[in-house]
């Protein structure tokens, strides 16, 4: 058997509910709120109103019990409220790997997008149930909901990758995502308001 500094923990079974969204035994959750969005949305006054306002939950996260440690593997549930803000779609904060690790989506229910950034060039993938996103090394990465209904994607991700939130607040994400006609995303160069 080899030995670990950490040692990892014990194997184990989770439980997922495709239709409840959970993982059971269940690990820290998170919730997102409009207000935890500043800096993101390109209309800030909007931004404002709604985060001074009812600011609604905009993201949750539940995870697995496993630790977000060097070599294990954790697992979460993001879900994604629909709504738009000044036609903007409502997204995750997005993040960047400081140990540019890659990662795993797997779209479970809803219609979204992944939108990544390498610092020069965009990627965007549609998902839809069963789709598995892909997150190489040195992308960061943002899902966001382009439906009418909660997007909700399981992800796997390397427990000592880190979230750089700086890095997307610096550099932007390449792209923004707004409402388009025909319910896809309309994709739009990132600009920040001057
Ligand atoms: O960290 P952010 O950008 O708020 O978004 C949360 C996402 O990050 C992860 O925690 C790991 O990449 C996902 O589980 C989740 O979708």
């Amino acid at each position: 058997m080899p030995t670990f500094h950490t040692p990892p923990i014990q194997p184990m079974a989770i439980a997922f509910d495709a239709e409840k969204l959970t993982l059971t035994p269940e690990g820290p959750t998170l919730t997102r709120r409009m207000s935890d969005l500043e800096g993101l949305f390109l209309d800030h006054d909007a931004w404002k109103a709604a985060a001074e306002g009812d600011n609604p939950v905009v993201y949750t996260v539940v995870s697995s019990p496993v630790p977000e440690i060097d070599r294990e593997l954790p697992q979460s549930i993001t879900t994604i409220m629909p709504g738009d803000t000044s036609g903007e779609l409502w997204m995750t904060k997005g993040h960047q790997h400081p140990n540019h690790q890659g990662e795993i989506y797997l779209a479970l229910t809803g219609r979204g997008g992944l939108l990544m950034f390498d610092g020069e060039r965009t990627e965007w993938l549609d998902m839809l149930p069963g789709t598995i996103g892909y997150i190489p090394p040195g992308w960061a990465h943002r899902s966001i909901n382009t439906g009418d209904e909660p997007y909700a994607f399981l992800a796997v991700y390397p427990g000592g990758a880190g979230h750089d939130y700086g890095w997307v607040l610096e550099h932007g994400m390449g792209s923004r995502a707004y409402r388009g006609a025909d319910g896809s995303a309309d994709l739009r160069p990132y600009t920040t308001a001057s």
